[in-house]
């Protein structure tokens, strides 16, 4: 074996040794990979692969038709749960999951396979114009397999890290993945961190290598890869195009053969996790649910084990790919439940609750929850022009009703007015956040720096975790002065070819970042592991890393707790009055530059004023940039002749038109736009 295979097995291992405090079972686990053929020779790998990838038919695999409402339900009551397949698709960023999801609609019959019917689970308007995929979308699908029906349950997962909470759920519901990897990019920093959280879960993976249709594609390459890093058998790899449907024909096949089917009893008690909701304002809260025993119908009257709320089931029913109402959902089925009267507030709707029959609640053992998403990206949001403040409020409690990992609380600022301090998973999820507003809901909002927060011990061991900079205690408060300071890091995983090595231990270095490994897992492909502040994460440490790596490096992450820190508040004054929207809690030996940046910045949004206006970057009484607005020379109106009746009108006009938009800091009269276009990079 190849130095960087033995590089790549010794990297799985260590990284299974550590996995041990997520309660893995190595030795199930083991027999488990064995069960799916993996330290299997590589003798054979080619004609084996022959023999496992199915005829080249391009698009013109022939798929099923699509049955009536009533047909489907019989065909679905016919089919025992040993014919169930719950899986989901996984996958580095842009690998092709949403295409391939596509093409598996299309051969079930699901839906046509007219050109009109692209990416047909990415929903949002922001997925479709971003060409990502957000929230996590699930299709049921009804395969003929051997001459015997089978329930498919798909979910089509987001790739990008920030998020990640909505794979996790995922893998809940599901008893594999389709491991998904391009065929010219090869593993990536999100294939190796989807492949482990499905590692962990005791998923069946089936490996499938997209985009051979590239004219760049290296199968050999990614296979290689996947031994090394995975210790998963080329044999079982599944070679496709999404684009052309080429090889997709043999994909279903792997999925029947190589994912185990759930286990449940359909005569027992009703036992059903959450697994999602979304707010629909005629039905109420829709529940994404996971049936683990019993079965639920409308009418039936179930419990939260969580809240002990009650509620009389409206209707039940499943995703293909839009909602389709069913008599009834039995164990081992993902399908969606609405109640009558509706469920009203998001909050009751607890992912992670268990829901049974009213009267089995003390004979019923809740599932385990899932871990709360921790925001790690602050910032706040004002609306343009405070008299949208009702509306606004309206869209965004709207938006958070259905992205469960916000977090929303009121804010105000001096300089921006009445707003909100929300909360994000990543710095994508704050602009995904911010794309939606505007288009679903067509408001505007000026939004601060993000942010991490700070965590205060104080000398009596008292903490505090501060998510507005702006409340984080001045160096002149004795208390602070006296505590320690910590700040979150994460624990970055970057793929990168060896030739960019070099340029990305310099970035990751000059960010305060501390190597922690170093493996080659391919000839030419390095994985780098770093621990990281946050805050240098927030402060597009991605798009650097693709700067330095023309692109090739990804970037991974996931939270590493809190370091202690040597953290200042710096702050922006305006005629020694604090602009409160603009200040941050950073390291030391970032002070000079980004107060020198703000300052110069700043200056350039300020109109001039009767008097001198002097802008100061400051970290308690030190100042550390400072720039000087002079003020006219002359009063302009002073200009005007008294006579000059219409001219003076149209300025005091013109004044009072403004003047809902200015804002006072101190005795400076700054209007609205200067923050706006001060905060927008
Ligand atoms: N040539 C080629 N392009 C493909 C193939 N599959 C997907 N693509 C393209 O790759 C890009 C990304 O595809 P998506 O299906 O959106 O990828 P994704 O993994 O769902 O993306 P995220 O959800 O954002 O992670 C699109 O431009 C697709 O047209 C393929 O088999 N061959």
């Amino acid at each position: 074996m190849s130095l960087a295979g033995r590089a790549g097995r010794a990297w799985t291992r260590e990284w299974l040794r550590n996995s041990s405090s997520h309660g893995l079972n190595h030795n199930a686990s083991a027999s488990r990979w064995s069960s799916h053929g993996l330290n299997a020779s590589n003798t054979s790998r080619w004609s084996l692969l022959l023999r496992t990838t199915a005829p080249c038919r391009h698009r013109n695999y022939a798929s099923q038709t699509k049955p009536t409402p009533a047909q489907l339900e019989a065909r679905i009551a016919a089919i025992p749960i040993e014919r169930y397949r719950n899986f989901c698709i996984v996958a580095h960023i842009d690998h092709g999951k949403s295409t391939l999801s596509d093409r598996l609609l299309e051969l079930t019959g699901t839906i046509s396979a007219s050109d009109a019917n692209k990416q047909i689970l990415d929903k949002l308007d922001v997925e479709r114009e971003r060409g990502i995929t957000v929230k996590a979308q699930t299709c049921t699908m009804i395969y003929k397999h051997n001459g015997e029906d089978y329930l498919l349950h798909l979910v089509d997962t987001p790739g990008h890290v920030d998020f990640r909470a909505e794979v996790t759920r995922s893998y809940a519901s599901c008893g594999g993945a389709l491991l998904l990897i391009d065929a010219s990019q090869g593993i990536q920093a999100q294939t190796v961190s989807n492949f482990h959280l499905a590692f962990a879960q005791d998923l069946a993976l089936v490996p499938v290598i997209n985009k051979i249709d590239m004219p760049s594609a290296d199968v050999p390459r990614v296979l290689d890869q996947m031994e090394t890093s995975f210790e998963l058998d080329p044999k079982k790899a599944v070679l496709v195009s999404a684009k052309t449907g080429k090889g997709v024909g043999a994909l279903l096949p792997a999925v029947v053969e190589g994912i185990p089917h759930p286990v449940g009893d359909e005569n027992k008690p009703l036992k059903m996790l959450l697994v999602d909701s979304w707010y629909d304002t005629f039905k109420g809260v829709v529940l994404l649910v996971r049936l683990f025993d019993g079965s639920i119908k409308t009418g039936d009257n179930v419990v939260s084990l969580g809240t002990g709320m009650k509620y009389t089931v409206g209707q039940v029913g499943i995703q293909y790919p839009n909602a389709t109402p069913q008599t009834v959902l039995r164990a081992g089925q993902v399908g969606y439940v609405y109640f009558n009267p509706g469920m009203k507030r998001i909050q009751d709707a607890k992912l992670g609750d268990t829901f049974t029959t009213v009267g089995d609640e003390d004979i019923v053992e809740p599932c385990p929850g899932f871990e709360e998403p921790k925001p790690m990206v602050f910032v706040a949001a004002f609306p343009t022009d405070q008299s949208d403040y009702t509306r606004l409020a309206d869209s965004i409690n709207q938006l958070v009703l259905n992205d469960r990992s916000v977090t929303l609380q009121k804010d105000f600022s001096e300089a921006l007015g009445s707003g909100w301090r929300l909360g994000f998973l990543g710095s994508l999820h704050c602009s995904v956040f911010q794309d939606r507003l505007r288009q679903e809901h067509g408001k505007s909002i000026i939004i601060t720096e993000p942010t991490v927060p700070t965590k205060i011990v104080y000398a009596d061991e008292s903490e505090e975790v501060v998510q507005n900079p702006a409340l984080f205690p001045d160096s002149s408060d004795h208390r602070i002065r006296a505590a320690t300071l910590y700040e979150p890091y994460v624990k970055a995983t970057i793929t990168v070819p060896e030739e960019y090595l070099g340029r990305v231990i310099e970035l990751c270095e000059g960010n305060r970042g501390e190597q922690k490994s170093l493996e080659f897992f391919h000839t030419d492909q390095v994985i780098l592991s770093y621990d990281i502040p946050a805050s240098q994460l927030v402060d597009d440490l991605f798009g650097k890393l693709k700067g330095v790596s023309k692109g090739y490096a990804t970037l991974d992450y996931e939270d590493a707790g809190w370091r202690q820190s040597k953290l200042v508040k710096l702050q922006l004054l305006v005629n020694r009055q604090p602009v409160d929207a603009i200040c941050r809690v950073i390291h030391s030996t970032q002070v000079d530059r980004l107060g020198r940046q703000w300052v110069t910045k700043f200056k350039e949004h300020v109109d001039r004023q009767m008097f001198e206006v002097v802008i100061q970057a400051v970290v308690g009484n030190k100042v550390i940039a400072r720039e000087t607005i002079k003020p006219f020379r002359k009063d302009v109106l002073a200009k005007l002749h008294a006579s000059d009746i219409t001219r003076r009108r149209k300025l005091l006009e013109k004044q009072k038109e403004g003047r809902k938009r200015l804002r006072a800091v101190g005795n400076v009269v700054i209007d609205q736009s200067a923050f706006q276009s001060f905060l927008s990079k």
